[in-house]
Protein backbone atom coordinates (compact mmCIF):
# COMPACT_ATOMS: atom_id res chain seq x y z
CA UNK A 1 0.00 0.00 0.00
CA UNK A 2 1.42 3.57 -0.78
CA UNK A 3 0.41 6.91 0.09
CA UNK A 4 2.10 9.96 -0.75
CA UNK A 5 5.49 10.53 1.34
CA UNK A 6 5.22 13.07 3.67
CA UNK A 7 7.76 14.52 6.48
CA UNK A 8 11.40 13.67 6.22
CA UNK A 9 11.04 10.53 4.64
CA UNK A 10 9.58 12.79 2.01
CA UNK A 11 11.84 15.57 1.98
CA UNK A 12 15.04 12.94 1.46
CA UNK A 13 13.47 11.18 -1.24
CA UNK A 14 12.78 14.71 -3.06
CA UNK A 15 16.43 15.57 -2.25
CA UNK A 16 17.69 11.80 -3.79
CA UNK A 17 15.82 12.62 -7.08
CA UNK A 18 17.54 15.83 -7.25
CA UNK A 19 20.44 14.22 -7.29
CA UNK A 20 19.52 11.35 -9.31
CA UNK A 21 18.81 14.71 -12.17
CA UNK A 22 21.68 15.71 -12.01
CA UNK A 23 23.51 12.79 -12.47
CA UNK A 24 21.54 11.49 -15.02
CA UNK A 25 22.05 14.88 -16.73
CA UNK A 26 25.67 14.34 -16.87
CA UNK A 27 25.48 10.66 -17.82
CA UNK A 28 23.40 11.60 -20.89
CA UNK A 29 26.09 14.21 -21.91
CA UNK A 30 28.68 11.63 -21.76
CA UNK A 31 26.33 8.83 -23.39
CA UNK A 32 25.99 11.08 -26.52
CA UNK A 33 29.73 11.66 -27.36
CA UNK A 34 30.23 7.71 -27.12
CA UNK A 35 27.07 7.30 -28.89
CA UNK A 36 28.74 9.70 -31.90
CA UNK A 37 32.01 7.36 -31.22
CA UNK A 38 30.36 4.68 -32.61
CA UNK A 39 29.83 6.25 -35.83
CA UNK A 40 33.58 6.24 -36.61
CA UNK A 41 34.98 3.64 -38.00
CA UNK A 42 37.50 2.67 -35.18
CA UNK A 43 34.12 1.87 -33.00
CA UNK A 44 35.41 -0.94 -30.43
CA UNK A 45 33.90 -3.18 -28.36
CA UNK A 46 34.51 -1.21 -25.41
CA UNK A 47 33.01 2.23 -26.20
CA UNK A 48 29.68 -0.14 -27.11
CA UNK A 49 30.04 -1.38 -23.39
CA UNK A 50 30.69 1.87 -21.42
CA UNK A 51 27.29 2.91 -23.48
CA UNK A 52 25.39 -0.19 -23.29
CA UNK A 53 26.58 -0.28 -19.34
CA UNK A 54 25.20 3.04 -18.34
CA UNK A 55 22.19 2.69 -20.65
CA UNK A 56 21.16 -0.40 -18.51
CA UNK A 57 21.76 1.94 -15.26
CA UNK A 58 19.21 4.36 -16.27
CA UNK A 59 16.85 1.76 -17.48
CA UNK A 60 17.23 0.14 -13.57
CA UNK A 61 17.52 3.49 -11.73
CA UNK A 62 14.64 6.10 -13.72
CA UNK A 63 11.15 4.70 -12.48
CA UNK A 64 12.50 4.72 -9.02
CA UNK A 65 13.53 8.31 -9.19
CA UNK A 66 9.90 9.23 -10.69
CA UNK A 67 10.96 8.76 -14.26
CA UNK A 68 9.33 5.66 -15.75
CA UNK A 69 9.59 6.52 -19.56
CA UNK A 70 13.22 7.54 -19.58
CA UNK A 71 13.95 4.25 -17.92
CA UNK A 72 11.92 2.39 -20.63
CA UNK A 73 13.02 4.22 -23.53
CA UNK A 74 17.04 3.79 -22.32
CA UNK A 75 16.05 0.07 -22.03
CA UNK A 76 15.03 -0.27 -25.73
CA UNK A 77 18.08 1.71 -27.04
CA UNK A 78 20.23 -0.60 -25.10
CA UNK A 79 18.31 -3.61 -26.29
CA UNK A 80 18.64 -1.73 -29.87
CA UNK A 81 22.32 -1.15 -29.77
CA UNK A 82 22.76 -4.24 -28.62
CA UNK A 83 20.82 -6.61 -31.58
CA UNK A 84 22.92 -4.08 -33.91
CA UNK A 85 25.94 -5.19 -33.02
CA UNK A 86 25.05 -8.73 -32.99
CA UNK A 87 23.94 -8.56 -36.44
CA UNK A 88 26.90 -5.73 -37.57
CA UNK A 89 25.01 -2.84 -38.35
CA UNK A 90 25.76 -0.56 -35.58
CA UNK A 91 27.76 1.97 -37.03
CA UNK A 92 24.52 3.13 -39.28
CA UNK A 93 22.38 2.82 -36.10
CA UNK A 94 24.66 5.10 -34.33
CA UNK A 95 23.18 8.81 -35.32
CA UNK A 96 19.67 6.78 -34.37
CA UNK A 97 21.46 6.30 -30.85
CA UNK A 98 22.77 9.88 -30.47
CA UNK A 99 18.65 11.10 -31.70
CA UNK A 100 16.89 9.10 -29.01
CA UNK A 101 19.74 9.98 -26.17
CA UNK A 102 18.60 13.67 -26.87
CA UNK A 103 15.22 12.07 -26.74
CA UNK A 104 16.20 10.88 -23.43
CA UNK A 105 17.59 14.67 -21.60
CA UNK A 106 14.41 15.70 -22.62
CA UNK A 107 12.38 13.14 -20.57
CA UNK A 108 14.54 13.99 -18.24
CA UNK A 109 13.56 17.73 -18.23
CA UNK A 110 9.98 16.87 -17.64
CA UNK A 111 8.55 16.75 -14.12
CA UNK A 112 9.17 13.36 -11.92
CA UNK A 113 6.50 11.64 -10.94
CA UNK A 114 5.34 12.18 -6.88
CA UNK A 115 7.34 10.09 -4.54
CA UNK A 116 6.01 7.23 -3.88
CA UNK A 117 6.17 5.44 -0.46
CA UNK A 118 5.32 2.71 2.23
CA UNK A 119 4.80 5.28 5.31
CA UNK A 120 0.77 4.16 5.54
CA UNK A 121 0.13 3.01 9.01
CA UNK A 122 0.81 -0.95 8.34
CA UNK A 123 4.44 0.36 7.73
CA UNK A 124 4.45 2.68 11.11
CA UNK A 125 2.97 -0.73 13.02
CA UNK A 126 5.92 -2.19 11.65
CA UNK A 127 8.29 0.07 13.32
CA UNK A 128 6.30 -0.39 16.97
CA UNK A 129 8.04 -2.44 19.07
CA UNK A 130 6.28 -5.82 18.18
CA UNK A 131 3.47 -7.51 20.42
CA UNK A 132 3.29 -11.27 21.01
CA UNK A 133 6.52 -13.56 22.65
CA UNK A 134 8.76 -12.05 24.66
CA UNK A 135 9.04 -8.72 25.88
CA UNK A 136 5.22 -7.79 25.69
CA UNK A 137 2.24 -10.04 27.54
CA UNK A 138 0.47 -11.59 24.97
CA UNK A 139 -3.32 -10.30 25.37
CA UNK A 140 -6.10 -12.45 24.71
CA UNK A 141 -9.31 -10.49 24.23
CA UNK A 142 -12.40 -13.23 24.62
CA UNK A 143 -15.91 -12.62 23.38
CA UNK A 144 -17.65 -15.60 24.53
CA UNK A 145 -21.47 -16.00 23.83
CA UNK A 146 -22.92 -15.11 26.41
CA UNK A 147 -23.18 -14.65 30.20
CA UNK A 148 -23.98 -18.06 30.68
CA UNK A 149 -20.33 -19.00 28.81
CA UNK A 150 -17.86 -21.34 30.70
CA UNK A 151 -15.24 -18.87 32.63
CA UNK A 152 -12.72 -21.09 33.08
CA UNK A 153 -11.23 -19.98 29.95
CA UNK A 154 -9.49 -17.16 30.82
CA UNK A 155 -8.24 -18.81 34.03
CA UNK A 156 -7.01 -21.90 32.37
CA UNK A 157 -5.07 -19.55 29.56
CA UNK A 158 -3.69 -17.26 32.14
CA UNK A 159 -1.59 -20.56 33.40
CA UNK A 160 -0.05 -20.34 29.89
CA UNK A 161 0.64 -16.72 30.88
CA UNK A 162 -1.19 -15.29 28.67
CA UNK A 163 -3.38 -11.46 29.88
CA UNK A 164 -6.87 -12.61 29.20
CA UNK A 165 -9.95 -10.09 29.36
CA UNK A 166 -13.51 -11.22 28.87
CA UNK A 167 -15.79 -8.71 27.34
CA UNK A 168 -19.59 -9.93 27.21
CA UNK A 169 -21.53 -8.17 25.19
CA UNK A 170 -24.70 -8.48 23.55
CA UNK A 171 -25.03 -5.50 21.26
CA UNK A 172 -24.55 -7.57 17.75
CA UNK A 173 -22.41 -4.23 16.35
CA UNK A 174 -20.12 -4.64 19.02
CA UNK A 175 -17.86 -1.59 17.07
CA UNK A 176 -18.32 1.30 19.60
CA UNK A 177 -17.90 -1.12 22.88
CA UNK A 178 -14.84 -2.98 21.69
CA UNK A 179 -12.57 -0.18 20.33
CA UNK A 180 -10.96 0.49 23.39
CA UNK A 181 -10.07 -3.71 23.85
CA UNK A 182 -9.16 -4.36 20.63
CA UNK A 183 -6.27 -1.58 21.01
CA UNK A 184 -4.30 -3.20 23.46
CA UNK A 185 -5.11 -7.45 22.40
CA UNK A 186 -2.81 -9.53 20.70
CA UNK A 187 -5.24 -12.06 19.26
CA UNK A 188 -9.11 -12.32 20.02
CA UNK A 189 -10.77 -15.28 21.08
CA UNK A 190 -14.47 -15.88 20.13
CA UNK A 191 -17.71 -17.42 20.25
CA UNK A 192 -18.97 -18.53 16.67
CA UNK A 193 -22.23 -16.60 17.26
CA UNK A 194 -20.18 -13.71 17.79
CA UNK A 195 -18.08 -13.66 14.85
CA UNK A 196 -19.39 -11.50 12.45
CA UNK A 197 -19.83 -8.66 15.19
CA UNK A 198 -16.13 -9.01 16.35
CA UNK A 199 -14.95 -9.47 12.67
CA UNK A 200 -16.89 -6.34 11.61
CA UNK A 201 -15.83 -4.27 15.09
CA UNK A 202 -12.19 -5.24 14.09
CA UNK A 203 -12.06 -4.05 10.36
CA UNK A 204 -14.02 -1.07 10.83
CA UNK A 205 -11.07 0.19 13.34
CA UNK A 206 -8.98 3.09 11.66
CA UNK A 207 -5.68 1.40 13.30
CA UNK A 208 -4.02 -0.77 10.39
CA UNK A 209 -2.35 -2.60 13.46
CA UNK A 210 -6.13 -3.90 15.05
CA UNK A 211 -7.67 -4.95 11.35
CA UNK A 212 -4.83 -7.06 11.50
CA UNK A 213 -5.34 -8.71 14.64
CA UNK A 214 -6.07 -12.44 14.76
CA UNK A 215 -8.90 -14.34 15.33
CA UNK A 216 -9.61 -17.76 16.48
CA UNK A 217 -13.20 -18.96 16.52
CA UNK A 218 -14.89 -21.24 19.22
CA UNK A 219 -17.50 -23.17 18.26
CA UNK A 220 -20.24 -26.00 19.16
CA UNK A 221 -20.84 -26.49 15.45
CA UNK A 222 -17.85 -28.96 14.61
CA UNK A 223 -19.38 -29.81 10.78
CA UNK A 224 -17.46 -28.66 7.39
CA UNK A 225 -20.20 -25.86 7.02
CA UNK A 226 -19.12 -23.94 10.23
CA UNK A 227 -15.80 -24.53 9.52
CA UNK A 228 -16.49 -23.00 6.46
CA UNK A 229 -18.63 -19.88 6.93
CA UNK A 230 -15.72 -19.51 9.70
CA UNK A 231 -12.81 -19.46 7.33
CA UNK A 232 -14.83 -17.42 4.75
CA UNK A 233 -15.08 -14.95 7.31
CA UNK A 234 -11.23 -14.57 7.53
CA UNK A 235 -10.74 -16.25 11.00
CA UNK A 236 -7.52 -17.82 11.71
CA UNK A 237 -8.27 -20.88 14.05
CA UNK A 238 -11.22 -23.30 14.84
CA UNK A 239 -12.04 -24.90 17.96
CA UNK A 240 -14.33 -26.39 19.70
CA UNK A 241 -15.93 -25.06 22.73
CA UNK A 242 -14.15 -27.26 24.51
CA UNK A 243 -10.63 -27.19 23.52
CA UNK A 244 -7.66 -29.06 24.09
CA UNK A 245 -6.06 -25.81 25.89
CA UNK A 246 -2.24 -26.86 25.02
CA UNK A 247 -3.81 -26.92 21.19
CA UNK A 248 -5.29 -23.62 21.85
CA UNK A 249 -2.18 -21.98 24.29
CA UNK A 250 -0.30 -23.00 21.16
CA UNK A 251 -1.72 -21.72 18.22
CA UNK A 252 -2.53 -18.34 19.94
CA UNK A 253 1.68 -18.14 21.01
CA UNK A 254 1.85 -19.22 16.96
CA UNK A 255 -0.44 -16.37 15.98
CA UNK A 256 1.02 -13.47 18.36
CA UNK A 257 4.28 -14.87 17.25
CA UNK A 258 3.24 -14.64 13.18
CA UNK A 259 2.13 -11.10 13.59
CA UNK A 260 5.26 -9.83 15.72
CA UNK A 261 7.52 -11.90 12.80
CA UNK A 262 4.85 -9.80 9.87
CA UNK A 263 6.95 -6.40 10.89
CA UNK A 264 10.50 -7.21 10.98
CA UNK A 265 13.13 -8.15 8.97
CA UNK A 266 16.58 -7.75 8.48
CA UNK A 267 18.03 -6.94 5.06
CA UNK A 268 21.63 -6.85 3.94
CA UNK A 269 21.46 -4.41 0.62
CA UNK A 270 24.29 -4.77 -1.92
CA UNK A 271 23.98 -1.84 -4.35
CA UNK A 272 26.83 0.17 -6.01
CA UNK A 273 24.64 3.03 -7.31
CA UNK A 274 24.38 5.35 -3.90
CA UNK A 275 20.99 7.07 -5.01
CA UNK A 276 19.44 3.71 -5.57
CA UNK A 277 20.59 2.22 -2.53
CA UNK A 278 19.55 5.55 -0.08
CA UNK A 279 16.55 5.07 -1.98
CA UNK A 280 16.11 1.62 -1.05
CA UNK A 281 16.91 1.67 2.33
CA UNK A 282 14.83 4.74 3.12
CA UNK A 283 12.11 2.82 2.15
CA UNK A 284 12.15 -0.13 3.74
CA UNK A 285 13.30 1.80 6.63
CA UNK A 286 9.98 3.48 6.24
CA UNK A 287 8.29 0.41 6.53
CA UNK A 288 10.16 -1.30 9.68
CA UNK A 289 13.26 -3.11 7.90
CA UNK A 290 16.48 -3.14 9.54
CA UNK A 291 18.72 -2.39 6.43
CA UNK A 292 22.29 -2.67 6.17
CA UNK A 293 24.04 -1.37 3.23
CA UNK A 294 27.38 -3.10 1.68
CA UNK A 295 28.46 -1.02 -1.09
CA UNK A 296 32.12 -2.65 -0.98
CA UNK A 297 31.39 -6.04 -1.86
CA UNK A 298 34.73 -7.01 -0.33
CA UNK A 299 33.40 -6.34 3.17
CA UNK A 300 30.21 -8.62 2.50
CA UNK A 301 31.19 -11.43 4.14
CA UNK A 302 32.09 -9.59 7.39
CA UNK A 303 28.66 -7.78 7.34
CA UNK A 304 27.15 -10.58 6.87
CA UNK A 305 28.64 -12.35 9.74
CA UNK A 306 27.99 -9.22 12.09
CA UNK A 307 24.49 -8.12 11.05
CA UNK A 308 22.60 -11.65 10.77
CA UNK A 309 20.82 -11.06 7.92
CA UNK A 310 17.06 -12.70 6.97
CA UNK A 311 17.73 -11.81 3.21
CA UNK A 312 20.53 -10.58 1.37
CA UNK A 313 19.37 -8.49 -1.86
CA UNK A 314 21.76 -8.17 -4.01
CA UNK A 315 22.75 -5.83 -7.01
CA UNK A 316 23.61 -8.23 -10.20
CA UNK A 317 26.36 -6.02 -11.52
CA UNK A 318 28.36 -4.28 -8.99
CA UNK A 319 31.11 -2.83 -10.94
CA UNK A 320 33.65 -5.07 -11.06
CA UNK A 321 32.27 -7.50 -8.92
CA UNK A 322 29.45 -10.28 -10.37
CA UNK A 323 26.24 -10.31 -8.46
CA UNK A 324 25.83 -13.81 -8.98
CA UNK A 325 29.35 -15.24 -8.53
CA UNK A 326 29.21 -12.92 -4.96
CA UNK A 327 26.12 -15.35 -4.51
CA UNK A 328 28.27 -18.43 -5.13
CA UNK A 329 30.56 -16.96 -2.91
CA UNK A 330 28.29 -16.68 0.19
CA UNK A 331 26.91 -19.84 -0.27
CA UNK A 332 30.77 -21.69 0.05
CA UNK A 333 29.94 -20.48 4.07
CA UNK A 334 27.67 -23.38 5.81
CA UNK A 335 26.19 -20.84 7.64
CA UNK A 336 24.68 -19.22 4.95
CA UNK A 337 23.47 -21.84 2.55
CA UNK A 338 19.53 -21.36 3.29
CA UNK A 339 20.07 -17.68 3.12
CA UNK A 340 17.45 -16.81 0.40
CA UNK A 341 19.08 -14.27 -2.15
CA UNK A 342 17.62 -11.73 -3.97
CA UNK A 343 18.60 -10.57 -7.07
CA UNK A 344 17.42 -6.46 -7.74
CA UNK A 345 18.20 -6.65 -11.40
CA UNK A 346 17.42 -4.55 -14.88
CA UNK A 347 17.96 -7.75 -16.22
CA UNK A 348 15.01 -8.74 -18.63
CA UNK A 349 16.41 -11.85 -20.68
CA UNK A 350 14.70 -14.70 -18.84
CA UNK A 351 17.42 -17.15 -20.08
CA UNK A 352 20.04 -14.67 -18.09
CA UNK A 353 17.60 -15.16 -15.52
CA UNK A 354 17.34 -18.63 -15.15
CA UNK A 355 21.34 -19.05 -15.56
CA UNK A 356 21.84 -16.48 -12.71
CA UNK A 357 19.25 -18.60 -10.34
CA UNK A 358 21.12 -21.52 -11.29
CA UNK A 359 24.12 -20.08 -9.89
CA UNK A 360 22.80 -19.64 -5.96
CA UNK A 361 20.42 -16.68 -6.07
CA UNK A 362 16.67 -17.39 -5.41
CA UNK A 363 14.84 -14.85 -6.84
CA UNK A 364 14.82 -11.97 -9.16
CA UNK A 365 13.20 -8.50 -8.33
CA UNK A 366 12.77 -6.76 -11.72
CA UNK A 367 14.40 -2.70 -11.47
CA UNK A 368 13.19 -0.55 -11.73
CA UNK A 369 10.68 -1.89 -8.72
CA UNK A 370 8.04 0.42 -6.95
CA UNK A 371 8.63 0.94 -3.30
CA UNK A 372 5.40 -0.63 -2.84
CA UNK A 373 6.21 -4.06 -4.49
CA UNK A 374 9.74 -3.59 -2.38
CA UNK A 375 8.42 -3.46 0.86
CA UNK A 376 5.67 -6.19 0.26
CA UNK A 377 8.39 -8.29 -1.56
CA UNK A 378 10.43 -8.05 1.44
CA UNK A 379 8.53 -8.19 3.92
CA UNK A 380 7.25 -11.30 2.45
CA UNK A 381 10.30 -13.25 2.01
CA UNK A 382 12.32 -11.81 5.91
CA UNK A 383 8.80 -13.88 7.08
CA UNK A 384 9.08 -16.78 5.67
CA UNK A 385 12.77 -16.87 6.29
CA UNK A 386 12.08 -16.28 10.07
CA UNK A 387 9.76 -19.22 9.71
CA UNK A 388 12.00 -21.55 8.65
CA UNK A 389 14.83 -20.56 10.75
CA UNK A 390 12.64 -20.85 13.47
CA UNK A 391 11.71 -24.48 12.28
CA UNK A 392 15.12 -25.55 12.25
CA UNK A 393 16.37 -23.44 15.60
CA UNK A 394 13.26 -24.08 17.90
CA UNK A 395 12.74 -26.59 20.08
CA UNK A 396 9.16 -27.80 18.70
CA UNK A 397 7.26 -28.20 22.14
CA UNK A 398 7.65 -24.32 23.36
CA UNK A 399 9.10 -22.84 20.80
CA UNK A 400 12.29 -21.96 22.41
CA UNK A 401 15.84 -22.17 21.15
CA UNK A 402 17.34 -25.66 21.00
CA UNK A 403 19.84 -26.76 23.41
CA UNK A 404 23.03 -26.34 21.32
CA UNK A 405 21.69 -22.65 20.28
CA UNK A 406 21.26 -21.05 23.88
CA UNK A 407 24.73 -22.27 24.43
CA UNK A 408 25.93 -20.62 21.40
CA UNK A 409 23.91 -17.45 22.82
CA UNK A 410 26.09 -17.40 25.81
CA UNK A 411 29.29 -17.71 24.05
CA UNK A 412 28.40 -14.84 21.81
CA UNK A 413 27.21 -12.89 24.95
CA UNK A 414 30.51 -13.34 26.62
CA UNK A 415 31.93 -11.76 24.06
CA UNK A 416 30.02 -8.98 24.21
CA UNK A 417 30.38 -8.56 27.64
CA UNK A 418 34.49 -8.41 27.10
CA UNK A 419 34.12 -5.91 24.39
CA UNK A 420 31.84 -3.31 26.06
CA UNK A 421 32.32 -4.40 29.73
CA UNK A 422 28.47 -4.75 30.87
CA UNK A 423 27.50 -7.68 32.99
CA UNK A 424 25.39 -10.13 31.99
CA UNK A 425 23.82 -13.21 33.72
CA UNK A 426 23.11 -17.02 32.49
CA UNK A 427 20.27 -19.03 34.97
CA UNK A 428 19.22 -22.39 34.92
CA UNK A 429 15.90 -23.10 35.64
CA UNK A 430 14.28 -26.21 36.60
CA UNK A 431 10.87 -27.23 37.54
CA UNK A 432 10.48 -28.92 41.30
CA UNK A 433 9.39 -32.22 41.69
CA UNK A 434 8.37 -32.81 37.92
CA UNK A 435 8.66 -36.62 37.31
CA UNK A 436 5.94 -36.51 40.48
CA UNK A 437 3.91 -34.35 38.13
CA UNK A 438 4.20 -36.40 34.96
CA UNK A 439 3.68 -39.64 37.77
CA UNK A 440 0.36 -38.51 39.21
CA UNK A 441 -1.07 -36.79 36.07
CA UNK A 442 0.13 -38.35 33.06
CA UNK A 443 3.07 -36.54 30.49
CA UNK A 444 0.49 -35.19 28.59
CA UNK A 445 0.01 -32.99 31.74
CA UNK A 446 3.28 -32.22 32.20
CA UNK A 447 3.71 -31.19 28.89
CA UNK A 448 1.08 -28.65 29.76
CA UNK A 449 3.70 -27.65 32.43
CA UNK A 450 6.57 -27.06 30.70
CA UNK A 451 4.67 -25.16 27.79
CA UNK A 452 3.19 -22.95 30.42
CA UNK A 453 6.81 -22.12 31.89
CA UNK A 454 8.06 -21.56 28.46
CA UNK A 455 5.40 -18.73 27.63
CA UNK A 456 5.72 -17.55 31.28
CA UNK A 457 9.35 -16.66 30.59
CA UNK A 458 8.95 -15.85 27.07
CA UNK A 459 6.35 -12.78 28.66
CA UNK A 460 7.79 -11.73 31.68
CA UNK A 461 11.48 -11.19 29.50
CA UNK A 462 12.74 -8.88 27.66
CA UNK A 463 12.78 -9.08 23.99
CA UNK A 464 16.85 -9.26 24.16
CA UNK A 465 16.78 -11.67 26.23
CA UNK A 466 17.40 -15.34 25.29
CA UNK A 467 16.04 -18.29 26.26
CA UNK A 468 16.31 -21.47 25.14
CA UNK A 469 14.90 -25.41 26.44
CA UNK A 470 17.79 -26.95 27.57
CA UNK A 471 16.69 -30.30 28.71
CA UNK A 472 13.58 -32.11 29.31
CA UNK A 473 12.45 -29.41 32.08
CA UNK A 474 15.23 -27.31 32.28
CA UNK A 475 15.89 -24.11 30.62
CA UNK A 476 18.87 -21.57 30.17
CA UNK A 477 17.99 -17.86 29.74
CA UNK A 478 21.13 -15.57 29.23
CA UNK A 479 20.30 -11.67 30.28
CA UNK A 480 22.15 -9.43 28.45
CA UNK A 481 22.88 -6.36 30.37
CA UNK A 482 21.64 -7.69 34.18
CA UNK A 483 23.98 -8.59 37.05
CA UNK A 484 23.24 -11.03 39.12
CA UNK A 485 21.00 -9.42 41.50
CA UNK A 486 18.91 -7.75 39.09
CA UNK A 487 18.85 -11.11 37.63
CA UNK A 488 18.01 -12.30 41.24
CA UNK A 489 15.13 -10.31 41.47
CA UNK A 490 13.82 -10.72 38.21
CA UNK A 491 13.71 -14.58 39.28
CA UNK A 492 12.29 -14.36 42.29
CA UNK A 493 9.56 -12.83 40.28
CA UNK A 494 8.72 -15.37 37.99
CA UNK A 495 9.13 -18.06 40.36
CA UNK A 496 6.59 -16.22 42.80
CA UNK A 497 4.05 -15.74 39.70
CA UNK A 498 4.50 -19.10 38.11
CA UNK A 499 3.72 -20.77 41.45
CA UNK A 500 0.83 -18.80 41.80
CA UNK A 501 -0.95 -20.84 38.51
CA UNK A 502 -3.15 -23.11 38.61
CA UNK A 503 -3.42 -26.50 36.22
CA UNK A 504 -6.04 -28.20 35.43
CA UNK A 505 -5.86 -31.65 34.24
CA UNK A 506 -8.47 -35.25 34.27
CA UNK A 507 -10.71 -33.26 36.63
CA UNK A 508 -8.06 -32.19 39.24
CA UNK A 509 -5.75 -29.14 40.10
CA UNK A 510 -2.81 -28.83 41.15
CA UNK A 511 0.47 -25.96 41.59
CA UNK A 512 3.99 -26.60 40.37
CA UNK A 513 6.86 -24.45 41.62
CA UNK A 514 10.27 -23.57 40.23
CA UNK A 515 13.75 -23.32 41.03
CA UNK A 516 16.80 -21.07 39.52
CA UNK A 517 20.18 -20.60 39.48
CA UNK A 518 22.35 -17.66 38.25
CA UNK A 519 25.86 -16.96 37.29
CA UNK A 520 27.36 -14.09 36.23
CA UNK A 521 28.21 -14.92 32.32
CA UNK A 522 31.19 -11.82 32.96
CA UNK A 523 33.03 -13.75 35.20
CA UNK A 524 33.76 -16.60 33.18
CA UNK A 525 36.52 -17.19 30.46
CA UNK A 526 34.45 -19.55 28.62
CA UNK A 527 30.55 -19.51 28.24
CA UNK A 528 30.41 -23.36 29.44
CA UNK A 529 32.03 -22.49 32.57
CA UNK A 530 28.90 -20.13 33.12
CA UNK A 531 26.45 -22.33 32.63
CA UNK A 532 27.73 -24.75 34.77
CA UNK A 533 28.02 -22.19 37.52
CA UNK A 534 24.73 -21.57 36.78
CA UNK A 535 23.76 -25.43 36.87
CA UNK A 536 25.73 -25.68 40.19
CA UNK A 537 23.85 -22.88 41.61
CA UNK A 538 20.72 -24.41 40.99
CA UNK A 539 21.46 -27.88 42.36
CA UNK A 540 22.33 -25.98 45.88
CA UNK A 541 18.71 -24.77 45.32
CA UNK A 542 17.38 -27.74 45.32
CA UNK A 543 19.55 -28.94 48.23
CA UNK A 544 18.06 -26.00 50.11
CA UNK A 545 14.22 -27.05 49.46
CA UNK A 546 13.43 -25.90 46.05
CA UNK A 547 11.30 -23.32 45.13
CA UNK A 548 13.30 -19.85 44.72
CA UNK A 549 16.77 -18.54 43.40
CA UNK A 550 20.57 -19.38 44.20
CA UNK A 551 23.46 -17.01 43.13
CA UNK A 552 26.60 -18.95 42.57
CA UNK A 553 28.52 -17.92 45.46
CA UNK A 554 25.59 -17.78 48.03
CA UNK A 555 26.40 -19.49 51.16
N1 LIG B 1 5.96 -34.33 30.25
C1 LIG B 1 7.25 -34.26 29.98
N2 LIG B 1 8.15 -34.69 30.87
C2 LIG B 1 9.46 -34.59 30.59
C3 LIG B 1 9.91 -34.05 29.37
N3 LIG B 1 11.26 -34.08 29.38
C4 LIG B 1 11.64 -34.62 30.57
N4 LIG B 1 10.55 -34.93 31.31
C5 LIG B 1 10.48 -35.55 32.63
O1 LIG B 1 10.97 -34.66 33.60
C6 LIG B 1 11.27 -35.47 34.77
C7 LIG B 1 12.50 -34.93 35.44
O2 LIG B 1 12.64 -35.61 36.63
P1 LIG B 1 13.88 -35.47 37.58
O3 LIG B 1 15.11 -35.14 36.78
O4 LIG B 1 13.92 -36.67 38.44
O5 LIG B 1 13.60 -34.20 38.41
P2 LIG B 1 12.35 -33.74 39.28
O6 LIG B 1 11.35 -34.80 39.47
O7 LIG B 1 11.84 -32.49 38.63
O8 LIG B 1 12.98 -33.40 40.64
P3 LIG B 1 13.82 -32.14 41.06
O9 LIG B 1 14.40 -31.52 39.80
O10 LIG B 1 14.87 -32.65 41.96
O11 LIG B 1 12.89 -31.19 41.73
C8 LIG B 1 11.42 -36.90 34.28
O12 LIG B 1 10.33 -37.65 34.75
C9 LIG B 1 11.34 -36.77 32.77
O13 LIG B 1 10.71 -37.88 32.16
C10 LIG B 1 8.93 -33.62 28.43
O14 LIG B 1 9.22 -33.13 27.34
N5 LIG B 1 7.63 -33.73 28.77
Amino acid sequence: MVSAASGDVSSRLAELRKRFAERATDDLKALEQRAQLLEGEGADGAVLADVCSRLHRLAGSAGTFGFPELGQAARSLENMLEARADDGSLQEASSLAVERILALRTMLESPPLPAQVTNDESAQGAVERPEGSHGVRVRVLIVPAGKTDPQWLDKALAAYGFDCQVRHETDPELIAVLAGELQTATVILCASVRIEGVIRARDASPSDQVRRLPVVCLSEDLSFGSRYRVAALGADGFFGRSPDLSELAERIEYLALERSTRVHGRVVLVEDDLELAEHYALVLRAAGVDVLWVNDPMQLMSELSSFQPDILLMDVQLGQYSGVTLARMVRFDPQWLSLPIIYLSSEDDPDSQLEALSRGADEFLMKPVSDSYLVRAVLIRCFRARQLSRLMNRDSLTGLLKHSLIKQEVEKELARCRRDGHAASAVMVDLDHFKKINDTYGHRCGDVVIKALANTLRNRLRETDMIGRYGGEEFLVVLPHCDTEAARRLFTEIAEAFGQLTFNCNQETFGVTLSAGVAAINDHSVGDDAVDAADQALYQRKRAGRNGVTVAGDE
